[in-house]
């Protein structure tokens, strides 16, 4: 086990990719503690899902734009089970919408749950680790969408490239405290996200024939990854970033 009796808070835990670390961190040893937006059947399916593994799990509601959710959350988290080992960003949403008539909403929605969400939260849980002064890990979720455009993800493409260049800083401002901090970086994971972009069966066919290993990803794809780079294997790398596309990023021709 990589995390044995370790404690791990993840953001967007109730769904889709969050759901799926949490199993595996569950599964790798911790205990965990999710945060989601509307929580109810869908967290509590996950809670029951890390207690099949003999683990504690928490639920914990809030919009991670606002910056009170992230010292909630971390707050009820250290009250459930006394202290933050590993801190993964995650919660996220990808609204598609063409360029040129974006609405304003849209874009300031995307960027403030995206972006100034997983600010708020790395701050909070980052404070948190340096108050009991043993050190941590933080991984956040980017995308393969840090490294490439997409034609309906103008407002959405520059949050993940965010969300990247945030670990890279934080990794300098929180190494002197045995804070680690790197990104993952899915490629086109089967959740909810995608659910209606990838109904096109043109579409579909059209992202799974770029990539190499040919399929798309399942968010329990993503748990290893996020498992290794939370776990002492991973001692030594802060500030990088792992690309789980099924080789979609290098496939040019
Ligand atoms: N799926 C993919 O192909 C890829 C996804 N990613 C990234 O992975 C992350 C997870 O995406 P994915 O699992 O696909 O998405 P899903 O839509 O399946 O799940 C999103 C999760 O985030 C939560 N969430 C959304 N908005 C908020 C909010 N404002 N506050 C708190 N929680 C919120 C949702 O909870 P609730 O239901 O309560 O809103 C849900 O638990 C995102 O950051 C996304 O950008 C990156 C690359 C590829
Ligand atoms: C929502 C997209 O389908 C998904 O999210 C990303 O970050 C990538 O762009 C994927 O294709």
């Amino acid at each position: 086990m990589l995390l044995k009796d370790k404690v791990v808070l993840i953001t967007g835990g109730s769904r889709g990719i969050g759901a799926a670390v949490a199993v595996e961190m569950a599964k790798q040893g911790a205990d965990v503690a999710i945060n989601s937006n509307s929580g109810g059947a869908a967290a509590a399916e996950v809670i029951a899902a890390v207690e099949a593994h003999g683990r504690r799990c928490i639920s914990v509601e809030g919009d991670v734009a606002l910056p009170e959710t992230a010292t909630a959350f971390v707050n009820a988290a250290v009250e459930a089970f006394g202290r933050v080992d590993v801190f993964v960003s995650n919660a996220g949403i990808c609204p598609f919408h063409a360029f040129l008539d974006m609405p304003a909403e849209t874009l300031k929605r995307t960027m403030e749950v995206n972006l100034h969400g997983a600010y708020f939260m790395t701050q909070a849980a980052a404070n948190q680790m340096v108050k009991q002064g043993n050190g941590g890990a933080i991984v956040a979720i980017s995308s393969i969408s840090a490294l490439v455009g997409g034609e309906f993800q103008t407002h959405y493409t520059p949050t993940k490239a965010g969300v990247h260049s945030l670990m890279q800083s934080c990794a300098i401002a929180l190494g002197r405290h045995g804070i680690r901090c790197n990104s993952v970086l899915p490629g086109t994971i089967l959740t909810d996200i995608n659910r209606d972009d990838l109904s096109d069966p043109a579409k579909r066919e059209y992202m799974e024939g770029r990539i190499p290993l040919g399929r798309l990803g399942q968010p329990e794809d993503i748990g290893g990854a996020v498992a290794f780079l939370a776990s002492d294997m991973a001692a030594y790398v802060t500030g990088a970033a792992l690309l789980v596309d099924g080789g979609a990023f290098v496939n040019l021709q």
